[in-house]
């Protein structure tokens, strides 16, 4: 049996670069198109797309691209048979006996979108091979959807002028996908859906998992700077922050970096998204866990005002971008915790550990303790 999906609002967390996105592709739906979303995974393509079609107020047909598909698993087969036997027997010294069988044809899920008008999500649709998906190529373009010949039932479907097709796929480069065809994204509009930026992750992780907002961040900053780092970068980030997010949010596990089972599940959900050693990759992963452990201590007031050096020795190589700010901020605040720092430079945890890190390498902050203190001008290295 077909089974239809109606419409469950609710779930979908919109930001303003998600609302951008959203509201480009339904334009294009509104236009009478149909859309293609692309990405790595983990990117929210599938979200996007049910949220869509959500939005086209539709009943929905959702149909998960396979290796395995056939023709007819998009667009039906014959299934059954209907017999009907006549036995006439009108007049007593004649029988005579009618007797027909019929083959059912029963629609599948493109076929049966197509003709009520309903939204057709195709997601990963190039895991199907190819050839498979040819007989959309009619139904985007003609409007007609062909089906196999017969002697009882029309060939051709006429599509409905309410149809549309969102469809999602991974990058050509990801394993078991196949190469797109050329004629059918000729005929659709195709979307790239980046990695969401940490505001919509952060905010899909309040959301979602009802974490507090500086969990959200600590884990957001803590993911992306692992993936940076061991060059984790072929999915998204944001199905391992959830995950983190979900487990520290159920077993009451504090999102502190010095908390041995905080540690333990970020190294379990990370360590085998990355093909770098095992070894390498969990140096990389304490050391980022205690530069946030280091900085969360808040930071001592400073003595007097120093002369700023100028932004080019402050930045060195140019890896870190917001020393100088930093620098400037402590100096004339006097002091100020990681939180202050991030909010009054409206930078995230990462960027501001990062920058402190530079100050203390540069000999310009020094390290007493768990204290971070200004160097005095003269002092300095
Ligand atoms: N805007 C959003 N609102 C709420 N949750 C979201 C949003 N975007 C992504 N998510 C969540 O992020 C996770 C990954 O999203 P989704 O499955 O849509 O990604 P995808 O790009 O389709 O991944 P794949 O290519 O692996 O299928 C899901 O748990 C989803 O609920």
């Amino acid at each position: 049996m077909t089974t239809v999906l109606q419409a469950r609002p609710g779930g979908f967390v919109s930001t303003p670069a998600v609302e951008r996105i959203a509201t480009r592709a339904l334009r294009y739906l509104q236009s009478g198109f149909s859309v293609h979303l692309r990405g790595p995974a983990g990117t929210g393509k599938t979200t996007l797309a049910m949220h869509l079609a959500d939005l086209l107020s539709r009943p929905i047909m959702l149909i998960f691209g396979d290796d395995e598909f056939t023709t007819s698993d998009l667009i039906g087969n014959q299934s059954g048979y209907t017999r009907k036997k006549v036995v006439d027997n009108y007049i007593h010294s004649v029988v005579k006996v009618e007797d027909e069988l019929r083959q059912n044809w029963v629609d599948s899920r493109l076929t049966l979108a197509c003709r009520e008008g309903f939204t057709l999500v195709y997601d990963e649709f190039n895991r199907s091979r190819p050839e498979v998906n040819n007989v959309l190529l009619s139904a985007l373009e003609e409007k007609l959807l062909a089906l196999p010949p017969s002697s009882n039932r029309m060939e051709y479907v006429r599509v409905h002028p309410k149809f549309r097709a969102i469809f999602t796929s991974n990058p050509e480069e990801y394993c078991g996908v196949h190469d797109t065809q050329d004629a059918l994204m000729d005929r659709l509009i195709t979307i790239n859906v980046p990695e969401p930026d940490e505001l919509t992750q952060q905010e899909i992780l309040v959301q979602k998992i009802g974490i507090n907002r500086s969990d959200a961040q600590v884990i957001v900053a803590l993911v992306k700077a692992f993936r940076a780092r061991t060059e984790a970068d072929l999915a998204s980030g944001l199905r391992s922050c959830l995950m983190i997010a979900k487990i520290c949010q159920g077993h009451e596990i504090p999102v502190a970096p010095e908390h041995p089972d905080f540690r333990d599940t970020c190294g379990d959900i990370l360590f085998s998204r990355t093909r770098r050693p095992l070894p390498e990759a969990t140096a990389v992963l304490w050391e980022i866990m205690n530069g946030l452990f280091l900085a969360e201590e808040p930071l001592p007031p400073t003595a007097a005002m120093v002369e700023l050096p100028t932004r080019d020795v402050l930045s060195g190589n140019g890896a870190t971008a917001f020393v100088s700010e930093v620098y400037t901020y402590l100096c004339q605040s006097g002091g100020a915790s990681l939180a202050e720092i991030e909010q009054r430079l409206q930078i995230n945890r990462l960027q501001a550990v990062e920058a402190l890190r530079s100050l203390v390498a540069q000999g310009i902050l020094m390290r007493s303790g768990d204290l971070i203190a200004v160097v005095p001008k003269d002092n300095q290295l």
